[in-house]
């Protein structure tokens, strides 16, 4: 199966390597184009532009930063729309939010090509090592045709019915994960300055109910201070702005989220922002001072 893949940044590149390692043929393009080299190195062939990589392909995924992006890639000059026609598949597979999706899923159908939107859940690793949950929705018939190649890059796909469940859900998703983490950096300084052992707090929690691999996997490294980026934290910042809309829209009050994202604001303009999500830590060991 032939494959295009538009977007190389952390979770792009893994994602089309898995491609690779699994035999699909992937043809791939990144704004930035030197990022396609050690792709290439893997066998990757490279499209000059996103039209070029939707010529060459069946079917064209894109993981690209946020709706900007997103948008980008499909309407300006050289993008998907160019080269969209009958019997072509897009999935979009960024974060973005439900409107950013269906104006996509507007034009690539109305340019008689078939869309799916299918954000992730999972980072850095899940996307290397093929255990994402994909969220999908829209064109039912894509989605099937698309299965094998999230099998490979996915542990789980859900088709979530029309265009838009599948961006809600992921909001959703990485709202608690934003609040979660702001809480658990609260829990960690606060345990410090009372003169506990942060590790002790680390193996309590994972003995507990509130056990999970984001606590067990980013806390002993934001103890060390290390915000080596998986999951960039003007991403998270961003989705939680693109959930607080979605909230503000459905009339959902939610005072624990739009604090996190103060935290996460803050964070970016203390210009943490391409660091790992988890280093909105430094700005609340900063305000408990
Ligand atoms: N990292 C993670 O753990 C996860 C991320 N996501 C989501 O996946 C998406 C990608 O994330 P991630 O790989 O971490 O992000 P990165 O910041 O590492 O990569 C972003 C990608 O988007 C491209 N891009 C940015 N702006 C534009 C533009 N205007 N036109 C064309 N291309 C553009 C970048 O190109 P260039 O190289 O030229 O800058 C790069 O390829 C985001 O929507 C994110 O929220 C979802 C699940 C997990
Ligand atoms: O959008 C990013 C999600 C990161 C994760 O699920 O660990």
């Amino acid at each position: 199966m032939e494959v295009g893949f538009l977007g190389l940044g952390i979770m792009g590149k893994a994602m089309s390597m898995n491609l690779l390692r699994n035999g699909f043929k992937v043809t791939v393009w990144n704004r930035t184009l030197a990022k396609c080299n050690e792709l290439v190195a893997h066998g990757a062939s490279v499209g000059e532009t996103p039209a070029a990589v939707v010529k060459k392909c069946k079917i064209t995924i894109a993981m690209l930063s946020d709706p900007a992006a997103a948008l980008s890639v499909v309407f300006d000059k050289d993008g998907v729309l160019e080269q969209i026609c009958s019997g072509k598949g897009y999935i979009d597979m960024s974060t973005v939010d439900a409107e950013t999706s269906s104006k996509i899923s507007e034009a690539i159908i109305s340019n008689g090509g078939h869309f799916l939107e299918a954000p992730v859940s999972g980072s850095k690793q899940p996307a290397e090592t093929g255990q994402l949950v994909i969220l999908a929705a829209g064109e039912k018939a894509l989605y099937d045709e698309a299965i094998p190649a999230f099998n490979v890059l996915g542990k789980k796909s859900f088709f979530l019915g029309q265009v838009g469940n599948g961006a809600k859900m992921k909001l959703v998703v990485n709202m608690i994960m934003g609040s979660m983490m702001n809480a658990f950096s609260e829990g960690l300084v606060l345990a410090e300055k009372c003169g506990l052992d942060s590790h002790s707090l680390l193996d309590v929690l994972d003995l507990g109910g509130m056990a999970n691999p984001m606590f067990r996997g980013k806390g002993p490294a934001m103890l060390k201070t290390d915000f080596s980026p998986a999951f960039p934290l003007k991403h998270q910042q961003k989705d939680m702005r693109l959930a607080l809309s979605l909230g503000d829209e459905n009339a959902v009050s939610m005072p624990v989220a739009a604090a996190a994202n103060e935290a996460f604001k803050k964070a970016r303009s203390m210009g943490l922002g391409d660091l790992d999500f988890s280093a909105v830590y430094e700005t609340v060991k900063i305000t408990k001072q």
